[in-house]
């Protein structure tokens, strides 16, 4: 089998110290397995406008089309707040998640046994907890027009964004939520604002038309997103796959990863359309950002990247049996105890990000 294309963009801040971390273990699978991949190393985020002018090089792009699969660190951070808004890092992530036409995030809130207790809720709350949020992610109010920053004529500034989806950019992302709400438990959480925005109320529309006409298998709720922000926090259980529009993902899936006990816990996948192959491109990020507040200083958590190229492996090289080898490590290094800062709890023992990217390579070790 041909080595797999893997462009690895480690991006800013702890992105980069993140992703050395994955780089390990992409060595231990090479040495121990036997599986070589072509990767690329590439620029993206506020690097990438320092070394080229721009936060996304077209050569980023050129690799990430061509590639089978993209792995980003994270962008942005303080240092380049000021520049002109189509120069942030944070632009260069919009775009290559809208040039790949990755419009499904997946982003999977599971709690890990052992970390039960470095959840701010109480245990019976989040003990075994598993849900998969399907963000959209390349329209709605991100990449609705019109937008922008104008002048009215008494001088006053008007700032503008707007929520937009057409019929057909709602029924691709509600396919992708149905599959996998059938694959697991055949319930699926529209989240929207139909009480107040017309664009939602087409959405909602929509996934009604969805489940009657393709997944009546599937059970069908719906849920105001501030009620849904709610209900996350007080009873999560009660959802399996949530589905919504691109900002309400964004901001409900930080929310989730506290579930889990942090931020740094969560991975994430964004696919795109399947080819006639069955392929997607695809890109693997966890959800956190470039954490300036703790860059630099070796102990942001590595586990939700580590956790993305799991799903990579997963989703896109179907290396299943390798997916399933990084998981359990990662489940049975929380079980012995090891904590980086972030999911630290009493009795735990606290590590760098160094020394939970060790431990995990030891741990693959000893399960093969
Ligand atoms: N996907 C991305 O690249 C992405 C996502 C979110 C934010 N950002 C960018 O990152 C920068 C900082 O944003 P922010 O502070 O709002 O969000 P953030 O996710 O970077 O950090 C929020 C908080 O969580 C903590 N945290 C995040 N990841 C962690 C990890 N792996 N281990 C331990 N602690 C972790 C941080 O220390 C911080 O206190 C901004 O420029 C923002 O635009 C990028
Ligand atoms: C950095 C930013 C553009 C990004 C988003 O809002 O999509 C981030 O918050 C995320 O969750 O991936
Ligand atoms: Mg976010």
């Amino acid at each position: 089998m041909a080595a797999k294309k893997l462009l690895i963009l480690p991006g800013d801040g702890i992105g980069q110290e993140v992703m050395v971390q994955v780089r390990r273990i992409i060595d231990w699978m090479g040495k121990k397995r036997n599986i070589e991949f072509e990767i690329t190393e590439g620029l993206i985020g506020g690097s990438a406008f320092d070394a080229t002018g721009t936060p996304l090089p077209q050569e980023t792009l050129d690799a990430a089309l061509a590639a089978d699969a993209v792995l980003l660190g994270a962008v942005g951070g303080p240092k380049w707040d000021d520049l002109p808004f189509d120069k942030k890092p944070e632009r260069g992530l919009l775009g290559i998640r809208k040039e790949m036409g990755l419009f499904a995030n997946l982003r999977p809130a599971t709690v890990f046994d052992a970390l039960v207790d470095a959840s701010t809720l109480k245990s019976e709350v989040v003990s075994g907890l598993d849900i998969m949020i399907v963000r959209e992610l390349t329209g709605g109010l991100y990449f609705g027009q019109p937008r922008g920053i104008e002048t009215l004529p008494n001088g006053e500034r008007k700032g503008v964004n707007t929520l937009t989806y057409t019929t057909s950019e709602i029924q691709r992302i509600g396919r992708a939520a149905f599959d996998l709400a059938r694959k697991r438990n055949k319930k699926l959480t529209s989240v929207d604002k139909a009480n107040v925005l017309e664009c939602t109320v087409l959405w909602r529309e929509e996934m009604i038309k969805l489940q009657q006409t393709e997944y009546p298998d599937v059970q069908l709720e719906h849920m105001y997103v501030d009620n849904a922000s709610m209900q996350l926090v007080r009873n999560p259980k009660q959802f399996d796959v949530m589905v919504t529009e691109n900002m309400f993902g964004d901001i409900l899936s930080d929310c989730a990863a506290m579930l889990t006990g942090s931020l740094g816990m969560l991975p994430s996948a964004s696919l795109g359309a399947a080819d006639a192959n069955g392929n997607r491109k695809a890109l693997y990020e966890p959800v956190h950002g470039s954490a300036p507040d703790i860059a630099g200083k070796d102990i942001a958590n590595p586990l939700a990247t580590i956790l993305s190229f799991s799903m990579c492996l997963r989703y896109s090289f179907n290396m299943v049996a390798e997916a399933d080898l990084i998981e359990t490590a990662v489940k049975n290094v929380l079980k012995g105890g090891l904590r980086t800062a972030d999911i630290m709890s009493p009795g735990k023992a606290k590590v760098s990000t160094t020394v939970m990217g060790e431990a995990i390579v030891r741990e693959l070790d000893k399960l093969s």
